[in-house]
Order: C-alpha cells, then sequence, then structure tokens
C-alpha cells in the first residue's frame, strides 16, 4: 500500500516480536489516528518498549505488518514525520555534546542535503528549548542537567523535527512535578495542532484528561484497548470499568482484562 494523506499515522496488523528467542510481542493490531493521543500502558516486562521500538523500526518483525502514513515500515523513507523519545536509560549517558547540538540531531532527517544547519534549522532548535524551558541552557553539556532536564532535552529532540507522529518510551519515568508539567504543556499544544503521540507510561498523572485511549499490554499482547476512566468515576456505560487493581496508579482496570 502505497502512502496516502488521509492514511492514520500507524497501524499495526498481526504484529509480533521475537527476542533471543522468545515471543515478547505477539499478534498486535492496532490503528492510531490523526491527531490521537494514545498511552501504552501495562506491567514491567509487558512488551511495551519493544512495541514502540518495533513501531519505529529499531527492532525487526516477526509476524505482521506495520504502516507509518500507508507506508509499510520497509518501504517508509519518511522518518522527518516521526519523532521517538527512547527510554531515559539509554538517551544521553555519556554523550558529551551541548543541549543545543543534541536538540540539533533531531533535524537531520529534515536536512535534504550534508551541510551546516539553516536558520531554520536553528530556529526550530531555540523553540523546542523554549518549550520544554531550556533555552537558557542551550551551551551547557547534557551530563550537566538534571535527569528531568535531560529527558527534556530528549522531547525538544524530537520536537525540533517538527513530527507529525510522536512515539515516547516512559518520557516521565524518574522525572520530576515540574518537567511532567511542562511535557503535558508541550503535549497540549501539540495536540492541538493535530499531531498524533503514542506514549508509554506508568502513571498518567497531568496527562489523564488529555489522553484519547488507553492500550493496555499484558503478556506482548492487548488486553485492552478504550477509554481511560476518570478517577473518580467507576461506573457507566461501554467504559464501566470496575474497580480492582490499578495499573501502576495509571488507571481503573476492566474486569478480568487488565493485568
Ligand atoms: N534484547 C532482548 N533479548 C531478550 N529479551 C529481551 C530483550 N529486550 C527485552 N527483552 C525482554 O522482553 C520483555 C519485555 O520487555 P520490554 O522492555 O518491552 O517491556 P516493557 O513493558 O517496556 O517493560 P518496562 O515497563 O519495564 O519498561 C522483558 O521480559 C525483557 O526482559
Amino acid at each position: 500500500m502505497s502512502g496516502e494523506e488521509d492514511s492514520d499515522p500507524l497501524a499495526l496488523h498481526d504484529v509480533g516480536v521475537v527476542l533471543g528467542g522468545r515471543p515478547i510481542v505477539r499478534q498486535v493490531d492496532l490503528s492510531v489516528a490523526a491527531g490521537e493521543f494514545v498511552t501504552l500502558l501495562g506491567s514491567n516486562g509487558s512488551g511495551k518498549s519493544t512495541l514502540v521500538r518495533a513501531c519505529v523500526r529499531l527492532l525487526p518483525l516477526a509476524t505482521g505488518t506495520v504502516e507509518l502514513f500507508g507506508t509499510s515500515i520497509e518501504r517508509f523513507r519518511d522518518w522527518r514525520r516521526v519523532g521517538y523519545v527512547p527510554q531515559r536509560s539509554t538517551a544521553t549517558s555519556g554523550v558529551p555534546s551541548t543541549v543545543g547540538e543534541v536538540v540539533m540531531t533531531g533535524r537531520l532527517a529534515r536536512r535534504r542535503y550534508a551541510g551546516w544547519a539553516t536558520a531554520r534549522d536553528r530556529r526550530a532548535v531555540r523553540e523546542a528549548l523554549e518549550l520544554v524551558d531550556l533555552a537558557a541552557r542551550e551551551g551547557d553539556p547534557v551530563a550537566q542537567l538534571s535527569g528531568g532536564q535531560q529527558q527534556r532535552v530528549m522531547i525538544a529532540r524530537a520536537l525540533a523535527g517538527e513530527p507529525e507522529l510522536l512515539v515516547m518510551d516512559e518520557p516521565t519515568a524518574g522525572v520530576d512535578q515540574h518537567s511532567q508539567e511542562i511535557l503535558a504543556g508541550v503535549l497540549r499544544r501539540m495536540l492541538s495542532e493535530q499531531t498524533t503521540v503514542v506514549m508509554v507510561a506508568h502513571e498518567l498523572g497531568p496527562f489523564r484528561t488529555m489522553v484519547d485511549r488507553a492500550i493496555v499490554l499484558r503478556d506482548g499482547r492487548i488486553a485492552y484497548d478504550g477509554a481511560v476512566p476518570d478517577e473518580r468515576d467507576h461506573s457507566g456505560d461501554q467504559h464501566h470499568l470496575h474497580s480492582s487493581e490499578p495499573v501502576d496508579g495509571a488507571a481503573v482496570p476492566p474486569e478480568g482484562v487488565w493485568p
């Protein structure tokens, strides 16, 4: 299938990923529409990171297909349309670069030719740093920043590429409250501009009211795909979510479905 303007930014069919001979992700079917904010929840080891890494081609598929904007991932070349924020532990450790340099790497997929950054590149970097409230740290080595600030650098890096689809792997893990609120503000703005967001999360925190849909993985399979219940409202319609074990405080699970 060739890329078409009205195709979903992300569509998975029967996706399976095998790591070290073990099936980690199994039979995942999932479509994410333009402008949607989807969170991926599930207990440790349920396969969330593996799934999003396969979606940005960091891991190969054992079965099934992934399409980005209507193009199969094997043939997809338009990576400037996709932003990815990796899990924090792998993000900036050992990188001696400055904040500005790291964020500038987010522009690389947009550069037509190798060469110096253009005025537009520099402006995009500055704006992304302003959005995450780090403009004053542009010339500082990333290593001098706190963990939460480093995570904001990685988010700015993805934003600098002006992606239409933003995939984030636990951007708030171990991040202070101030950084979480800054990220919530950034996402609110991106969603108002129709950016599509897929976010692996442990806690919804300030994002709860913004999320359109929660996907819960259990043992590599989708165990729930639906609305996020209001914290106080455990009654109601098709999203009737009986109170039982919260998923890492993220949401109240429907009986027999959530991990
Ligand atoms: N390279 C690998 N080889 C073999 N197994 C792996 C590899 N990478 C991850 N796994 C295993 O895959 C399973 C799922 O890991 P994954 O990181 O996708 O889970 P997760 O849901 O993101 O967990 P967490 O919330 O802890 O980040 C785990 O059991 C993990 O040990």
